[in-house]
């Protein structure tokens, strides 16, 4: 298309996050379609978050900018690194080669989900010894060389990108005859899905180990805060494990629409990745699942509820009054450790919080159902 209707020589940028090497195919594709045309394709990644993505753009850590190291692409590199310059200093703006930022890319994202399954690891641990996950990842986090962001347990991370790009960087190394780093990445997809089915279990298990007509509460179900994005999101796979043992499940996400919610849970895993247009328009509800667009209506009458996402407003909920119209025991499951375990206990909940002690209740149920 961009062959078709240039008219003069172009710089193609690709800010969406690729296999390494797509830039080659790109060259090959316009050169071949040229008609005498010039083309500099440069790889500058979008390093921007969901939720903060203005705040990134205006103050990004780095803009990285890959080019060919031939006249023509270094050229094309300082063009791009000119419009940048306009608000982002010069010492943030990366130059390399094209591989390199395509490649640096994926590796950022793999660090930041490795972070995570390292504490969800931990996490498990910590159950099993009595720590605290959030006195370890703080105690860790202090060594300037680890640092403190991105150490926060949680029922695992979701969204778009992360597993994409993980499972992109596998089949790469895969391709280059590297199953043994292959299969280092693989391993924090592993850990991200064992958290999910560990939290999955904890809930059945401290419920005399069934849910089955159990009403549940799911609080969030977005992939993170300040986000009606859904996409990979951890709420999925344990509304399903849930829904998998039977649950009556009531789900209030201040973003997410019913029908968002109903589409997901009714999708086959991966199929999130289909276009829009492809996906059923009428998907069959999952008829065990409730939308509710209130948190207090989402609990009344429930067995448990679980947090799934860490909205700000599910801080500051009155648990008492939710506490007196759930059913007794009533349990808190929080996949974000935003509440206060303690604070919640002395009002009567029995509670569940990822890596942190567990109370008596949780103490003499088994881990797995
Ligand atoms: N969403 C985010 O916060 C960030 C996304 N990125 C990267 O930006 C890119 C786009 O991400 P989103 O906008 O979130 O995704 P999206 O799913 O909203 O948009 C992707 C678009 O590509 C189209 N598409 C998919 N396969 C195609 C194909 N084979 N041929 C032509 N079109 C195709 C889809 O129909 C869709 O319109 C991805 O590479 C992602 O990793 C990078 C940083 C942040
Ligand atoms: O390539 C992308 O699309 C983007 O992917 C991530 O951004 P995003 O997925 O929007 O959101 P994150 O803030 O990274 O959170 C991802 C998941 O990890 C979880 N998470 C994050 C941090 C943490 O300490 N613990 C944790 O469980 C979040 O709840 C969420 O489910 C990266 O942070 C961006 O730099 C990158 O540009």
């Amino acid at each position: 298309m961009i062959a078709d209707v240039s008219k003069s020589d172009k710089i193609v940028v690709e800010k969406s996050t690729v296999p390494v090497k797509t830039a080659e195919a790109i060259e090959k594709i316009l050169t071949h379609n040229s008609k005498g045309i010039n083309y500099q394709i440069l790889s500058n990644p979008e390093f921007l978050a969901e939720g903060t993505a203005i705040e990134d753009l205006f103050k990004p850590d780095r803009v990285l900018i890959g080019g060919r190291e031939t006249p023509e692409g270094r050229k094309a590199v300082q063009a791009l690194k000119d419009v940048y310059a306009h608000w982002v200093p010069e010492d943030r703006i990366l130059t390399t080669n094209l591989w390199s930022a395509e490649l640096s890319k994926l590796a950022a994202n793999a660090f930041l989900a490795q972070r995570i399954s390292s504490v969800n690891a931990i996490s498990a641990l910590c159950e099993a010894t009595g720590a605290n996950v959030t006195e370890v990842a703080y105690a860790v986090g202090k060594d300037t060389r680890i640092g403190p962001k991105f150490l926060n347990a949680s029922v695992g991370f979701g969204g778009s990108c992360f597993q994409k790009d993980i499972l992109n960087l596998v089949y790469i190394c895969e391709c280059n005859g590297l199953p043994e780093v292959a299969n280092y990445w693989k391993q924090v997809i592993k850990i991200n899905d064992y958290q999910k089915s560990r939290f999955v279990n904890r809930v059945v298990s401290s419920m005399f180990n069934t849910v089955a007509g159990k009403k549940i509460a799911v609080l969030g179900f977005a992939f993170k805060k300040d986000t009606g994005d859904t996409r990979e999101t951890p709420a999925i796979d344990v509304c399903k494990g849930l829904l998998g043992d039977k649950a009556q499940i009531s789900i209030y996400d201040p973003q997410v629409t019913e029908d968002q919610i109903q589409r997901d849970l009714a999708m086959n895993k991966f199929d999130w990745d289909h276009p829009m247009h492809l996906q059923p328009t009428s998907p069959t509800a999952v008829k065990q699942v409730s939308c509710v667009w209130d948190a207090y209506e989402a609990t009344k009458g429930a067995h448990g509820l679980c947090i799934l996402t860490e909205w700000d407003e599910f801080k500051t909920l009155d648990y008492q009054k939710i506490f007196d119209n759930m059913q007794k025991p009533a349990f808190v499951f929080d996949g974000r450790n935003i509440v206060d375990p303690e604070k919640l206990r002395e009002i009567g909940f029995i509670v569940y919080s990822i890596g942190k002690p567990l109370d008596a209740w949780l103490k003499d149920m088994p881990a797995v159902a």
